[in-house]
């Protein structure tokens, strides 16, 4: 059986990281987790783009548009959606989700998730660099991962 494997290794690659700006006291703990992956996967910081919309829900459009841009290798969707009184939690959460897998889908450039959703503050915070670790940092290097594989298998 053939295996096909990738290594973690992010020279020449090309990373957007499209961040959410509500919530930005847990958002910017996850940029500065993935970017900071990314760097110590040997991306070189001048091939990482970091580009911020309102919150979660603007997280698809952009990210179809720089995936379809053609210049880079894999996006990093970064956001928090904390469930509040309203039923608006879930609209923003399914509707991120599904735009987020539409664009990778539809473009064939990994489109990585790495929306925080939580039932409360401190689940997020948890996963923001604390108790449950950093998801930008595992979102962006899931992120390395999947651009080297696509580079296999295409
Ligand atoms: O990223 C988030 N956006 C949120 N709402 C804003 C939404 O993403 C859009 O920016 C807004 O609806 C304008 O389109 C959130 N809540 O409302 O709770 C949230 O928790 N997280």
């Amino acid at each position: 059986m053939n295996r096909i494997d990738t290594k973690l290794i992010g020279t020449d690659l090309k990373i957007a990281i499209v961040a959410g700006r509500f919530n930005d006291f847990i958002t910017s703990q996850l940029v500065s987790g993935a970017e900071g992956a990314l760097v110590s996967h040997d991306v070189d910081t001048e091939d990482i783009d970091l580009i911020y919309v309102p919150g979660a829900f603007e997280i698809p459009l952009a990210a179809k548009t720089l995936a379809e841009s053609g210049n880079y290798d894999a996006v990093v969707a970064l956001g928090c959606v904390i469930r509040g009184s309203t039923t608006h939690y879930d609209y923003v959460c399914n509707e991120a989700a599904k735009g987020i897998s539409q664009a990778g889908l539809t473009t064939g450039v990994p489109v990585m998730f790495g929306i925080v959703t939580t039932e409360n503050i401190e689940q997020a915070i948890e996963r923001a660099g604390t108790k449950a670790g950093n998801k930008g940092a595992e979102t962006a290097t899931g992120a390395i991962e999947m651009a080297n594989l696509m580079k296999k298998i295409r």
